[in-house]
Formats: structure tokens, C-alpha cells, sequence
């Protein structure tokens, strides 16, 4: 392709050359000369186009044919479309006896999970914490089940098996706030919107006025309008957590994981997200994946992950920091601000 580009573009060049040359020596008119170059100018330009426009192909059809790749794999994880809906979700998760590694077909992988049994009840809030590595996210992954755990089960509305309930109706009830905040592009309405697609423009500016966002983008020349994402309206860290709470309240979750959900933000705006993202949490069933200790001061139960030996301690901030132990030793590591 690039030695076409080069030898069309060459030909212009050395028409020019030859023309001057043959001006200099007076067998050629200039204004000959001139319509000669601008007619080859005209015949290049549009075989140019044509070959960008090939090359330009080639490239839409390679990605055409990765994303029928990726839309024909087989997932590991039956969604059972076919099942009734969950009319509600009770915010209680029970795990009972779940030992979990990702691939298990590796024998010498080792589990993440060995045999954990643990019940997180309805409108109580819990944080893991526990060095990197550890397993921490992992057990947000089994919550959203974007995997099955190896062995034994996660139970929801008592004695409901994650494996065998309509996936989706139960995602519907569950609000995932991650470390890198997803914007679409699109408006504010559009983005707030996201997920609870038939709320109302006045719904969403109640959202918004409670993630404490209201303000901001009222402010903006086009207000709710404003275009955001890639070539849109940049937002800053802590006004896109604000952004994904106000999604977050709209869609009024019964169980709620933030997956780290204030780490990448400095400490001032961490601690003013924080009073939304604990507005948020009341009432509904919570599990934060922490790397501060300090988001988690409020949280009724703490459980802390160790390698090999899975949750190695349990209980309040201020009980943790009192015993010697996992906790004390993270606290006095210096992960609380
Ligand atoms: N998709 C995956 N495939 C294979 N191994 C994975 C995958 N995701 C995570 N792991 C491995 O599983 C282990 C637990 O990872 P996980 O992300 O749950 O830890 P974490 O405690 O959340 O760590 P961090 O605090 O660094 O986020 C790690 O050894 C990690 O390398």
C-alpha cells in the first residue's frame, strides 16, 4: 500500500521536473506545462483515494471477523434466559463451602478460595481487605457471577443456587461501582440514564442532586445536554464516581459492590465521595473491595483475606485495629490515611 502511495505521489513530482526541464529548453509551453501537472494532479488524486479506501477495508474486515469471533465463543456461564424472572432480590448471599481457582483444568494452579462459607445479610455492609493478590476481587466476580466457583455454591433469596436463576433478573438488582468508572458518550441524561433506560429527565436530576453532582452540571452552558466521553466534555476522577453513584442511585440496587471505588481519587475528594457512596449504602447490602482502610471505618463487618488461609479475622474497624493480627499489621503499614 505504501509503495503505491509513494510511486502515484512520485509521478506528480517528477512531471513537474521534467516539465521545467523541457520549459527551460523552450519545447514546451508553460501553460502546457500547467494543464499537464494539474491533469495528472486530477487522475492520482481519486486512484489515491481508491487505494486508501481498500486499505481502509482490509482493516474493517479483520475487525469484522475478531468481533464474530468473540460473539461466537461459547461462555462457560448458562445466563438460563429461559427461567422465570426474579420478581425481587432479597439482599442476603450465602456462600457455603466455595473453593474457587480460575482455571480448572491446571492442577497445579493453586485456589484462591478454599472452602469459604460465609453469609452476608440483607442491609448490612462488609469489606474485604487483605494484601494484593489475595482474592479480594475475586469474590466481587463470583457476587456478579462472571464465574462459578469450582466447587461448592453461592445462594441468594435463601435457597436460591446463582447458578440456576435468570442471570440477568438478578443483575438488575445489583449495582457494581468499579475502580475506573465507565462513561459512555453521550449526554449527561444519556449517562446517568445507563442502565435504567425508562427513568425520566426529572428521576435522573434527582440522582444527580444526590451524588451532590446537581450543582456542577447545572452550571455547564447545556446543563444535562452536555456531551461527555471520548471527544466530549472531560470530566475529572472524583466527578466521574459522582457520575456513576447518581447511575447507582437511580437505579436503586438491593446489593452494591464497590470494587475499590475511591482509590484512584486524592484524599479530599476521596472523603467527599465517601459521604455519598455511605448515602448510597444505607439500607442495601453492601461489599466493598478496600485498599484504604479509611473507606471502610463504618462498615459493620470487616473480613480479612490471608494467602492459604482464606479469612484470617473478622469484625469492626476500631475491634480489628485492638487485636494483634492481618488487620493491625495493614493498619500500621500505613493503609490508613
Ligand atoms: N482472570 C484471571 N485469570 C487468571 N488468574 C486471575 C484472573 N484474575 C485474577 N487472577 C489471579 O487471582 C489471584 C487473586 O486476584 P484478585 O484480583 O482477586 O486479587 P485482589 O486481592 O483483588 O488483588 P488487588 O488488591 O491487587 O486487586 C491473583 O493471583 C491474580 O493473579
Amino acid at each position: 500500500m505504501a509503495v503505491v502511495f509513494t510511486v502515484m505521489s512520485s509521478m506528480n513530482i517528477i512531471a513537474i521536473l521534467i516539465g521545467i526541464i523541457f520549459v527551460n529548453d523552450n519545447k514546451l509551453n508553460p501553460q502546457v506545462m500547467l494543464s499537464i501537472t494539474m491533469s495528472i494532479d486530477s487522475l492520482v488524486m481519486p486512484i489515491l483515494q481508491v487505494v486508501r479506501l481498500l486499505g481502509n477495508l482490509a482493516s474493517a474486515s479483520t475487525s469484522a471477523a475478531r468481533v464474530t469471533e468473540i460473539m461466537d465463543r461459547e461462555t462457560k456461564i448458562n445466563t438460563n434466559v429461559d427461567v422465570e424472572p426474579l420478581a425481587d432480590v432479597a439482599g442476603a448471599i450465602e456462600f457455603k463451602n466455595v473453593s474457587f481457582k480460575y482455571d480448572d483444568a491446571d492442577d497445579k494452579e493453586p485456589m484462591i478460595l478454599e472452602n469459604f462459607n460465609f453469609k452476608f445479610e440483607e442491609g448490612k455492609s462488609y469489606a474485604f481487605v487483605g494484601e494484593t493478590g489475595v482474592g479480594k476481587s475475586t469474590i466481587a466476580k463470583l457476587l456478579l457471577r462472571e464465574y462459578d466457583p469450582t466447587t461448592g455454591d453461592v445462594f441468594v433469596n435463601n435457597d436460591k443456587n446463582l447458578k440456576d436463576i435468570n442471570l440477568k433478573s438478578y443483575l438488575d438488582h445489583v449495582g457494581y461501582v468499579e475502580q475506573e468508572p465507565q462513561i459512555i458518550y453521550g449526554t449527561f441524561f444519556n449517562n446517568i440514564r445507563y442502565g435504567t433506560f425508562d427513568a425520566t429527565d426529572e428521576e435522573c436530576i434527582e440522582a444527580a442532586k444526590k451524588a451532590n453532582l446537581y450543582d456542577f452540571i447545572n452550571g455547564l452552558p447545556e446543563g444535562f445536554d452536555t456531551v461527555l466521553g471520548e471527544r466530549g466534555f472531560i470530566l475529572s476522577g472524583g466527578q466521574k464516581q459522582r457520575l456513576v453513584i447518581a447511575r447507582m442511585f437511580l437505579r436503586n440496587p438491593k446489593i452494591l459492590i464497590l470494587d475499590e471505588a475511591t482509590s484512584a481519587l486524592d484524599n479530599i475528594v476521596e472523603k467527599e465521595i465517601q459521604g455519598e457512596l455511605d448515602k448510597l449504602a444505607a439500607g442495601r447490602t453492601t461489599i466493598v473491595i478496600a485498599h484504604r482502610l479509611s473507606t471502610i471505618k463504618n462498615v459493620d463487618q470487616i473480613l480479612v483475606l490471608e494467602k492459604g488461609v482464606g479469612v484470617s479475622q473478622s469484625g469492626t474497624f476500631n475491634e480489628l485495629k485492638g487485636v494483634e493480627g492481618r488487620f493491625q499489621k495493614l493498619y500500621e503499614a500505613g493503609l490508613m490515611d
